[in-house]
């Protein structure tokens, strides 16, 4: 019995969790209809508290947000004890990984991601939004390297726009403006310029401009406004650097000005996009054409309930199969076998997040109503023909070539990992084998390492961790660490994360499998993270040679 059974009867078969965060878990998810994968955070009502209006927040933010580099919201479902929020699966990690990946980013692909939170940023801001809580953990990348923000939870729309001033202090210390730590008003579109600042030379340089593990002097530091200028710079990274990391607001960079900065054009030969990006709302007659087919429809009477933009099954559907055809995959709808279930497209209408104690008549006037539509279907599909039947496919322009040389690379990696994988991992404590990965979706956060015996490098692994003190549970083949830390004599949870020995397919002739490492920070300091994967990076390239 699945812990989450109304995410099943909307119609989203559960996976991994693939993150924690302050007001829950997210996890992986595939929406049946379409196929395609999807992230749902997963909050708990009754311990949401005094956060639920940030969660509203959070929420009424994505709605109103549609950028290419902005994680997008496909749909908000709300039960008495739950909130959840489908979003954008983004499978390339966190541009933090990328950061303790390769120490340090090089000019060149750090202005790659920063033009694309700078479009991020500067389209935000036009449509009055301060972020303030910009860092590289908020930043995540999808399969392509698109950058994506995500954690809107700290956002700020000014009633005034974006001239007003702000009081509420927020975000984390380390990216916080001097404003916002000297608790004075401060305008929303500037602190995020210093976030910025600092994202910018945690890439360039591989740590924070103002680091200190006591926080008067981390806040004096960033007062100061004084931090190290590693000699590898350029010069023009370095004035950029400076003009975003001034601590008088009203002399730090405007948004403006960073687009058009010279250092921010070089190699690219222009400004980042700062373009509207509202394509999803677009009427796409394809995918509305894929829709009407499945459910017996008029196009024109879906896209006049599409085109509401209400976030529920309809709009996932619609922006998960835009979002197929943009990827060059069929347009095709699943049918689901009919047994006593609902289609997919016929779910409960999400009822309206309210504060509790803010209920009145009018709320429960409009709660009876959502009663009515919870048994009213909100498209009458006329599903009962063909079971198994998919709706006729619609070719995309650009169908994915797995003819190509990388495309045969590819799926005879994949044979081999067929060959090497007993079905399914079996994920239980006394696993035997590690899992392997699969090239095609596993890539980031993994390194090889040069030793041929996975049980010697997971019992290295606990040594090398214990060293740090890190405390570590082990299940099968998954190393899970805790670290924690002593603050007013009371024990506090500083960090966790997961290690887990997997197996590569190896391409050489014996296609004996490579043993690899795979990383994931799950809660706490990820700079502090960053160190202990850089000793585990470090250990990788030679666990052969460490003694027992
Ligand atoms: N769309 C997504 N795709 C993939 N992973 C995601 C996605 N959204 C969140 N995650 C993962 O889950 C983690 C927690 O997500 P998020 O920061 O939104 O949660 P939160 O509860 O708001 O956290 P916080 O306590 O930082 O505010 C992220 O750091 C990221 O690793």
């Amino acid at each position: 019995m699945s812990r989450y059974p109304t995410l099943r009867s909307c119609g989203y078969e559960l996976d991994r969790t693939i993150g924690t965060g302050g007001f829950g878990k997210v996890k992986l998810a595939t929406h049946t209809l379409t196929g395609e994968k999807v992230a749902i955070k997963i909050m708990d009502k009754t311990k949401l508290g005094k956060d639920l209006p940030r969660v509203k927040l959070e929420i009424s933010a994505l709605k109103n947000l549609s950028h290419p580099n902005i994680c997008k919201l496909y749909q908000v479902i709300e039960t008495e004890s739950h909130c959840y929020v489908v979003m954008e699966y983004c499978s390339g990690g966190e541009l933090f990984d990328h950061i303790v990946e390769k120490s340090r980013l090089s000019e060149m692909e750090s202005r790659m991601f920063f033009r694309q939170i700078i479009s991020a940023v500067s389209y935000l801001h036009d449509n009055g939004y301060a972020h303030r809580d910009l860092k590289p953990e908020n930043v995540l990348l999808d399969r392509e390297q698109n950058l994506k923000i995500i954690d809107f939870g700290l956002c700020a729309k000014p009633q005034g726009g974006m001239d007003s001033l702000l009081l509420t202090s927020c975000g984390s210390p380390t990216y916080a403006a001097p404003e916002l730590i000297q608790g004075v008003k401060y305008h929303g579109s500037e602190v995020d310029i210093w976030s910025m600042g600092v994202i910018l030379y945690a890439l360039l340089c591989g740590c924070l401009p103002f680091e200190s593990d006591n926080i008067d002097e981390l806040f004096k530091k960033i007062l100061k406004g004084k931090y190290i200028e590693p000699g590898w710079l350029s010069s023009g990274s370095k004035r950029l650097l400076r003009r975003m990391l001034c601590v008088d607001p009203l002399k730090r960079i405007r948004i403006s000005e960073l687009i058009n900065d010279p250092w921010i054009s070089l190699g690219f030969g222009c400004p980042p996009s700062t373009k509207n990006h509202n394509v999803d709302r677009c009427k796409d007659t394809e995918c509305l054409e894929v829709i009407s087919q499945y459910c017996e429809i008029d196009k024109e009477i879906i896209w006049s309930r599409i085109s509401k933009w209400k976030y529920d099954s309809e709009t996932a559907t619609y922006l998960l199969l835009l979002n197929k055809k943009k990827y060059g995959a069929p347009l095709v709808l699943k049918k689901k076998e009919v047994s006593n279930q609902q289609p997919e497209l016929i779910i409960k209408r999400p009822v309206a997040l309210h504060t509790p104690g803010s209920e009145n008549r009018r709320v429960v006037g409009r709660a009876v109503r959502r009663k009515i539509d919870e048994v009213t279907p909100t498209i009458p599909a006329k599903i009962k023909r063909n079971t198994n039947a998919e709706t006729p496919q619609v070719q995309p322009p650009c169908s994915s070539n797995l003819s190509s040389p990388a495309g045969k690379l590819i799926s005879g990696l994949d044979r081999v990992r067929k060959a090497l994988t007993p079905r399914r991992r079996i994920s239980t404590p006394t696993q035997k084998q590690p899992e392997i990965l699969n090239i095609k979706k596993d890539l980031c956060n993994i390194s090889t390492t040069v030793c041929k015996d996975p049980e010697k490098v997971m019992n290295q692994l606990e040594k090398v961790l214990a060293m740090r003190n890190v405390i570590c549970s082990r299940k099968g083949f998954v190393l899970r660490g805790k670290l924690k830390s002593d603050v007013a004599g009371k024990e506090k949870l500083k960090l966790s994360f997961e290690l887990e020995i997997c197996l590569v397919p190896s391409m050489n002739k014996e296609n004996v499998p490579v043993v690899a490492i795979k990383r994931k920070r799950l809660k706490g300091d990820s700079w502090m993270y960053k160190k202990i994967c850089e000793e585990i990076l470090n250990f990788t390239g030679k666990c052969e040679t460490i003694p027992e």
